[in-house]
Formats: C-alpha cells, sequence, structure tokens
C-alpha cells in the first residue's frame, strides 16, 4: 500500500500505525506481512454485504485469497442492527468450527459497524486475537483509532464491548469514492468533533477545504482523514481507557447515543445522530453560559453548509431521553453528564446538569413543528 500518511498511536496497551494510502486492494498480503501477518496465519476476514459486493473489494478478496492458506470471509447484513451480539456469535462458530487459534488474525474491512463488530469478536475469541482495522467509511477514521470495541444493547449503545487496540490501521482513501453521499456527510460530523474539541486549526481547515471535502478530492481527504486522526490519536494516547480526558471524543454523544436508541437504531445515523447532539450540547452550553449563543448558531451554520442535520427528524420523547442520557455509559449514579465546550477547539466534562437544563436543550433540536 503506498502511504501518503503514517502516524503512530503510542496507546499503553501497545502501539501501532494508521496508514493513510491507496492500492491497498492489490497489496493487502505484502503490507499484512509488513506487520506480523503471514500466509499461514488462520485469517478470518470480517465486512458488510454492501461492501462485499463492491469491486475494490472483490480485488482485495481475491489479492488475499491468492496468497494466504487459511482463510474464511463473512459478511454481516449492513447496518447498525448487524451490531448485536447474535452476529459477533455467527463469527465465534465460524472461526472455532474451522479450528481457527490463538494466532488468529481478524481483519474488519468496512465501516464503523463492522469495526466495531469484529473487534469486538477479536477482543472476545479466544480472549482475544490480533485484528486490523481497514476502515472504508469517512466515519470510520474516528471507530478505527483507540480500540474502543462494542455491540450494541437493545436499549443502550455500545453497552457490551471492551478496549482492544487494532494492530494496525489501514484506509485506502480510494474506497471512499464508493460511499453514498449520505454515508459521506455522516462521516463529517465527527471530524466536525474532532475539531471542536481540541483543534481549531482543523476548524479553520475544514473552512478553507470546503470544496474539495465535497469533491472527495482524494488528496484533501486524506489530509483530512490525517488531521482528524492526529487529534484522536493524541487523545487516546494520553488516556486510553477513558479515565478523564478520552471522554472529550464522546462531544455530542450523550444526546447523539439517546436519539440513535429513541429513534431505533439505524434511523439516523450516528454522525447524523451526534451532529443533532453536538447542536443540543451547544444549546446547552449557552444556557449554562459555558459559551455564547453565538458560537452555537456558528457551529450550526457550519453544519448546515456540510448538509448534516441539526434538528430532529421526528418527535421524541424528552422524559425517555433524560432516561437514556442517565445511564450513559459517562454517568456515574445516574448523574447527567455531558461534554460542553468552552470554545472552539476547548471542550470540558460537566457532571450533574440539571434535568431541566437538559430538556431545554432537547427542546432546542426538537423536530419543527
Ligand atoms: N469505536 C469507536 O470509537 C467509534 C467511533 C465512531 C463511531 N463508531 C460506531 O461506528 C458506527 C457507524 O459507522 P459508519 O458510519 O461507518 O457506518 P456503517 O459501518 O454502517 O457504514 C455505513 C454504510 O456505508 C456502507 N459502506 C461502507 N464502506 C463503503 C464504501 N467504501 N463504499 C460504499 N458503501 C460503503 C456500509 O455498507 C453501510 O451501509 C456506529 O455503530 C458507531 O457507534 C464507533
Ligand atoms: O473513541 C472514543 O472515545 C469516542 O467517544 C468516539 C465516539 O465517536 C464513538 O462514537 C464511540 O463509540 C463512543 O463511545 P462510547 O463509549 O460512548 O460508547
Ligand atoms: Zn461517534
Amino acid at each position: 500500500m503506498n502511504g501518503i500518511h503514517e502516524l503512530r498511536v503510542q496507546a499503553s496497551s501497545g502501539s501501532y500505525v494508521i496508514r493513510i494510502g491507496n492500492g491497498l486492494p492489490e497489496t493487502i498480503d505484502k503490507t499484512l506481512e509488513e506487520f506480523g501477518w503471514s500466509k499461514k496465519t488462520p485469517t478470518m476476514v470480517i465486512t458488510d454485504d454492501t461492501v462485499a459486493a463492491l469491486p475494490w473489494f472483490q480485488q482485495l478478496r481475491s489479492t488475499l485469497e491468492m496468497s494466504c492458506t487459511r482463510m474464511i470471509a463473512a459478511a454481516i447484513p449492513a447496518g447498525e442492527q448487524s451490531k448485536s451480539l447474535e452476529e459477533a456469535a455467527r463469527f465465534y462458530d465460524l472461526a472455532y468450527t474451522a479450528g481457527f487459534d490463538r494466532d488468529t488474525w481478524i481483519l474488519a474491512i468496512g465501516g464503523g459497524v463492522v469495526g466495531d463488530l469484529a473487534g469486538f469478536v477479536a477482543a472476545t475469541y479466544m480472549r482475544g486475537v490480533s485484528f486490523v482495522q481497514i476502515p472504508t467509511t469517512l466515519l470510520a477514521h474516528d471507530s478505527s483509532i483507540g480500540g474502543k470495541v462494542a455491540v450494541n444493547h437493545p436499549k443502550g449503545k455500545n453497552i457490551i464491548g471492551a478496549f482492544h487496540q487494532p494492530r494496525a490501521v489501514l484506509y485506502d482513501v480510494s474506497t471512499l469514492q464508493t460511499l453514498p453521499e449520505r454515508e459521506f456527510r455522516s462521516g463529517l460530523a465527527e471530524a466536525v468533533k474532532h475539531a471542536l474539541i481540541a483543534d481549531v486549526s482543523l476548524w479553520q481547515w475544514l473552512a478553507e477545504h470546503h470544496a474539495g471535502i465535497r469533491e472527495r478530492n482524494l488528496d484533501v481527504l486524506a489530509e483530512l482523514l490525517y488531521r482528524s486522526c492526529k487529534v484522536k490519536a493524541g487523545i487516546v494516547e494520553r488516556d486510553e481507557k477513558e479515565t478523564n480526558e478520552r471522554a472529550l471524543l464522546n462531544f455530542g454523544h450523550t444526546f447523539g447515543h439517546a436519539f440513535e436508541t429513541l429513534l431505533g437504531y439505524g434511523t439516523l445515523t450516528h454522525g447524523e445522530a451526534v451532529s443533532i447532539g453536538m447542536v443540543a450540547a451547544l444549546a446547552l452550553g449557552a444556557l449554562l453560559n459555558e459559551h455564547s449563543q453565538s458560537l452555537k448558531e456558528e457551529v450550526e451554520n457550519v453544519l448546515t453548509s456540510l448538509s448534516l442535520p441539526v434538528r430532529l427528524p421526528i418527535p421524541i420523547d424528552a422524559n425517555e431521553a433524560i432516561e437514556l442520557m442517565r445511564k450513559d455509559k459517562k454517568a456515574r449514579a445516574e448523574q447527567l453528564t455531558f461534554i460542553l465546550l468552552q470554545e472552539i477547539g476547548k471542550a470540558a466534562i460537566r457532571i450533574g446538569v440539571p434535568i431541566d437544563s437538559a430538556k431545554v436543550a432537547l427542546q432546542a433540536v426538537a423536530k419543527e413543528r
């Protein structure tokens, strides 16, 4: 794989490379060898049925099949509903029946759903085997780094999971050319989040490269991924297991995860839910005098210009949303916990936010009647 950008994540449990480039389908075997894989490694490829049908995936699969002596490949149905224990169980069965041992490598080829599920299987099969993240959505620049792997509980996002870092992250930007427009836009929400919480220069860069991003210029996309991955990698290095600073990566997610669960998994994409969630968090921040109302409006305008939603598409019950948010993974003793901005590039954790304030913020993103 030709690398355009490369960075290393030095997590406390291990270090690994994020390579952003092109040419992966033709060179996947040689590239994996650089990271310790061999042709005899029991290799399980996990993807989804949309990705499995794409020409570049078929090329990648045939490159692997020609060199790998022990390989299984299987696809989940595309979509958030596949992030389930039932789907994970299918892969345990496949691997165990094939006699795959602790030397197994799992290759997660797809978006965040595939990455989270395959990573969860890798974290738990035989108490942990190696895995490689091969992200193919824009959003997956976020999900492929940092080792948060999980499946959903019917009543809560990512409730069943682990921290399990990949051996490498291999990002072929040309795969982003086949991404549907809605999914492409969704991925921008997490890049905006990274800029807002920690990198004012990324915020300015996003404004300057708006056209190149929308046109999917591959050099611009490679740089966008590099800059955004750098923010995430830095935070993960400093706080791998989310004892403190890593929680900032949850900006927009206390609300966003509640919206995804309440509306039914897959109704909103994760990126859309985060976009609306960030607006709700900004409404809350303005209400609690963490920042000005004009900051909320500035971010809302940028999200709108990127064609991201800033209001819920259907009404929700505020009390149900509050109950879900009280059970958020960041919350202790069911105290409402949010990440709020202070200014562009700076965020903080706020614990014990009053329910009434959170309800006002929910009202700010409610479906307009
Ligand atoms: N672990 C983390 O740190 C982390 C971070 C952010 C998000 N997430 C999780 O990631 C998930 C969302 O990921 P996502 O937005 O990538 O969704 P996704 O994995 O569902 O992919 C979106 C859609 O794009 C299709 N697709 C993927 N690559 C394609 C390509 N190159 N060309 C054409 N179609 C392609 C998929 O089949 C799917 O239909 C959520 O479950 C979210 O919770 C996890
Ligand atoms: O990596 C992190 O930490 C994040 O919070 C990144 C989020 O974008 C991502 O959606 C993550 O899966 C949320 O984690 P959770 O712990 O709130 O489930
Ligand atoms: Zn997210």
